[in-house]
């Protein structure tokens, strides 16, 4: 059982970085692992703790170094300090990195002191330790123009302060990626990214052929590209498998800007900062920068551009997510809080704008034992890098874990890999005592202060040891100091269960979701149905700050009138979930954000509270998409397969084989799908499914990948997100280019188009006879509106036998009355406007207004918006 566990772990998480961390006590971790079971998420699980359990409760709590055999090779896991040490240190000889480490990161690093190997990795090593020397990285000025801005950034919160001071609450993580970007960048470049206020750039020169590096996307280019080696280093030497032209994309954007600075140094030489300070005047450049340093020893460009981006990749993510952590730690115990802040006043002082703060980079290393005991203790809870490998380069021994009480040496034949897990280390009550799973600082100052050896790893250990140590305990001790000076107080503002840990090569202390408050909002809901279970639990549990109410109103397409809903209610709504039902501007003053349940909003364009008001408008749009799509492949089907005959003779009590010969599988045929929504695009997927090729048209042309995504709502792994499927995109709005679509080849033509004075009759005798140039071989199904097609000229077609047939769920007139013409068309199949009928209705738009919710906590782009000059 052990061995499919581990094995179940180690793929996932083979390589290097990648676990995931729950930090939570035993039974908030079995509240999440209640949520990944219901999400249907077992990856979730993998985590740290994961290994402590599968160690603890397969092999024994006094079992530390496990031989797991996979495939095709055998996996030490090894949580024992003597067997880490000989491996790190002692041994090192005999083991490296693994080749897999290697070959994941190297597409988006290049070969450096991270990827490298034998003596590559030495020459590397050898070249980049000088940044690290202690005059280089005391550069307290540098730290604190940044840590300036933070403040700037926090200060954002601060408008909206409540009668006690507090800020709104925001979540501190992404900050920390700012400032461990902008100061990384300046300190290997030169120049900061300055994410965290991108008015700071300087104006850089124009170097012929080279593009300016696109400072503003760097930090999400690397973050995607580190996502892709996640993925891909999960798969291990199977990584192939995954198709990466995404990764090849985030590699070459994340080399191009390296390669500007690198082109820059090579033609400036000595006087490559000498602009820098011409253009900002703020720069020191007598300091350190290792790109300008290591250009006086190589010229290559691409060892250059490698030696930085290995660098940039180790010293920015670990440094964030450790202030991360540290915060996340200091905000749930008060206790810690307070004692910090006090050792940090009763050596700095208060803050005070606007001076310098004075602070020596000896007083850091030396002064502030508890500061020291946090940050270690941090480490030892949130270990960042939380998993280590390595490979055997040779038969060799480890000294502890063999025999029958584990505790003689054990062979290990060359090729072996081990994985080190450093937060198991950690989490030994054997090595660290009962309370190990308490965050309790005071362990490393008590006792005349504990001292660690290789049961604690957070930076590595032996010959490879994290060269930026010292730089990350400083800064972060710095960039803590100054908070701490700043701000009397910091609370947790997360939901009471916190949202699930994101999964990243560090372990990052990112929700995913951020903090998710709307103090101050009020939603009412105005439904015909009523709450389904456990949904206004979820709300509240989600957004803790959110008045919610629930009226159950009558369903109707037509308004209601307003006073259902008393005057006093509507006075601060400023969320509202309707169909139709909408206040006068003047009722609801403060609503900010109608979330509508239909997808179209014909209904209420002529509304004063839409038309009048700045009040943002979304619609359910994706709400159809499954069942509208399932209704057109099935009518299709049914039609294909003659169920209709089939059905008739079944009443009949009649077998009649009828004429099979005749029947029509779907695949390798073409579907064109008119009007390529969220609609069009779920009946792609399907289509595609069946084997059938894809046309796609819309209105405006898509040329680019960006320009063919889906921007609207679509519910998980549904759809067309990319719009990749259709192998062939039409567009345009003149009749040619209608036609140029109608005569793909089409075997089943979808309108899913929404009904406007353009398209008013888009199908007629024209562009029937357009069609009918396929022999009446197209089948026309149409789920948007009857006036779409002109209805004559379709039962012309039918009876003609310029189409194969026709399936509708909309008609024009309808109701379609009794003895229309239409009804008795050869070849029709015909449904009362029933295609977007469904029992998962509800619950998907009740998912588009969480979604929404958690967008405008974020303060970020709601989805599905209306337009309100498009009138969409
Ligand atoms: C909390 C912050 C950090 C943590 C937890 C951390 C952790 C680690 C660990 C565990 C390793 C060893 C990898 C191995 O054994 O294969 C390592 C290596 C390294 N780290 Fe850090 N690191 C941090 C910050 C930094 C910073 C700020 C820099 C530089 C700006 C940096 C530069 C490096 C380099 C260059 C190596 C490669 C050393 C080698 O392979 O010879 N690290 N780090």
């Amino acid at each position: 059982m052990f061995l499919t566990l581990v094995a179940a772990l180690v793929l996932p998480t083979l390589l290097f970085f990648g676990f995931r961390h729950s930090l939570l006590k035993r039974d908030e971790k079995r509240r999440n692992e209640q949520e990944a079971a219901r999400r249907g998420s077992s990856r979730n699980d993998r985590g740290p703790q994961y290994v402590i359990e599968a160690l603890d409760s397969e092999m024994g709590k006094d079992v530390h170094t496990v031989v797991v055999p996979m495939f095709d090779y055998e996996l030490v896991v090894s949580r024992d300090p003597a067997n880490i040490q000989a491996v790190l240190a002692t041994q090192a000889a005999d083991w490296d990195i693994s080749e897999h480490r290697a070959a994941s990161w190297e597409p988006l690093l290049g070969h450096g002191i991270f990827t490298s190997r034998g003596e590559q990795w030495k020459h590397s090593r050898t070249l980049v330790r000088p940044q690290f020397a202690v005059d280089q990285i005391n550069d307290l000025d540098l730290f604190e123009r940044h840590v300036q801005q933070l403040f700037a950034a926090i200060d954002k919160y601060r408008g909206d302060e409540d009668d006690m001071g507090w800020t709104r609450a925001f979540d501190l993580q992404p900050l920390f990626y700012n400032l461990a970007l902008d100061v990384v960048t300046e300190m290997l470049y030169g120049y900061s990214v300055h994410s965290q206020n991108p008015s700071e750039r300087v104006e850089l020169p124009v170097i012929l052929g080279y593009e300016s590096p696109d400072r503003e996307n760097i930090g999400q280019h690397m973050d995607a590209g580190k996502a892709w080696i996640e993925t891909r280093g999960a798969l291990w030497k199977y990584r192939w498998l995954l198709p990466s032209r995404q990764f090849a994309k985030h590699c070459a954007a994340v080399h191009k800007y390296a390669e500007w600075f690198v082109q820059l140094r090579l033609q400036c030489g000595d006087k490559y900062l000498d602009g820098l300070q011409h253009q900002s005047g703020e720069a020191n450049t007598d300091r350190y920068v290792l790109l300008h340093e290591l250009a006086k020893i190589t010229q290559d460009p691409v060892e250059l551009r490698s030696q930085t981006l290995n660098v940039l990749s180790a010293g920015r993510d670990t440094t964030a997510a450790l202030l991360g952590w540290i915060f996340y730690f200091l905000c749930r115990h008060p206790r810690v809080w307070y004692s910090l802040r006090r050792e940090v006043l009763e050596h700095f002082g208060p803050y005070a704008p606007g001076q310098p703060s004075g602070i020596d980079f000896r007083q850091v290393r030396d002064s502030l034992p508890y500061m020291h005991a946090v940050i270690n203790e941090t480490l030892r809870m949130a270990p960042v890098v939380p998993l280590n490998d390595r490979v055997s380069l040779r038969d060799t021994v480890l000294p502890r874990g063999g025999g029958p009480n584990r505790d003689e040496p054990i062979f290990v034949p060359k090729g072996t890999q081990i994985l080190i897990p450093t937060y198991a280390l950690a989490m030994r009550p054997d090595l660290w005592g009962p309370d190990v799973d308490e965050f309790r600082p005071e362990r490393w100052t008590e006792n005349g202060g504990r001292k660690f050896g290789f049961e604690f790893l957070p930076f590595g250990g032996g010959v490879r040891q994290c060269l930026g140590q010292q730089l990350a305990r400083l800064k972060s001790a710095y960039v803590t100091i100054r908070l701490l000076q700043r701000y009397k107080h910091a609370a947790n503002a997360e939901s009471p269960r916190d949202a699930p840990m994101r999964f990243h090569h560090t372990i990052e202390n990112r929700s995913g979701s951020g903090v998710q408050t709307l103090k101050g909002h009020k939603l009412l809901v105005i439904a015909p149905w009523k709450a389904p279970p456990g949904f206004l639990e979820q709300l509240t549990a989600a957004f803790p700050d959110l008045q919610v109410i629930y009226h159950v109103e009558g369903w109707t397409s037509t308004p209601l009138p307003v006073q259902t809903v008393s005057t006093e209610t509507w006075k601060d709504v400023t969320i509202l979930l309707t169909f139709s039902t909408l206040p006068t501007p003047e009722e609801a003053p403060k609503l900010e954000y109608v979330q509508l349940m239909s997808a179209g909003v014909n209904h209420v364009l002529d509304n004063p509270v839409f038309k009048d008001t700045e009040v943002t408008f979304c619609t359910a749009n994706g709400v159809h998409g499954p069942q509208i799509s399932e209704w057109i492949i099935s009518t299709y089907l049914a039609f294909e397969h003659h169920l209709p005959d089939y059905l008739q003779r079944q009443k009949e009590a009649h077998w009649d084989r009828g004429d099979m010969l005749t029947i029509e599988d779907a695949a390798s045929k073409t579907i064109g799908i008119l009007g390529y929504g969220s609609i069009g695009r779920q009946t792609a997927r399907l289509a595609a499914a069946m084997g059938m090729a894809v046309h796609a048209y819309t209105l405006h042309p898509r040329p680019t990948p960006e320009s063919r995504r889906d921007r609207g709502w679509t519910a998980p792994g549904l759809g067309d997100p990319d719009g990749a499927l259709p192998s062939k995109w039409f567009s345009g709005e003149s009749a040619a280019d209608l036609h140029a679509f109608l005569a793909s080849g089409l075997d089943l033509l979808v309108i899913a188009t929404p009904l406007t004075d353009r398209t008013q009759h888009l199908l007629s005798a024209a562009e029937f006879r357009v069609i009918a140039g396929r022999k009446g071989r197209t089948f026309i199904s149409n789920i948007a509106r009857g006036p779409v097609i002109d209805t004559d000229a379709l039962v012309d077609a039918l009876e003609g036998g310029l189409i194969r047939g026709a399936a509708l769920d909309v008609t024009d007139p309808e109701p379609l009355p009794d003895g229309h013409r239409l009804w008795g068309a050869k070849n029709v199949i015909i449904t009362p406007h029933v295609s977007g009928a469904s029992t998962r209705y509800v619950e998907r738009v009740l998912a588009i207004l969480v979604c929404n919710l958690g967008r405008l906590a974020e303060g970020g782009e709601l989805v599905n918006e209306v337009d309100k000059k498009r009138g969409y």
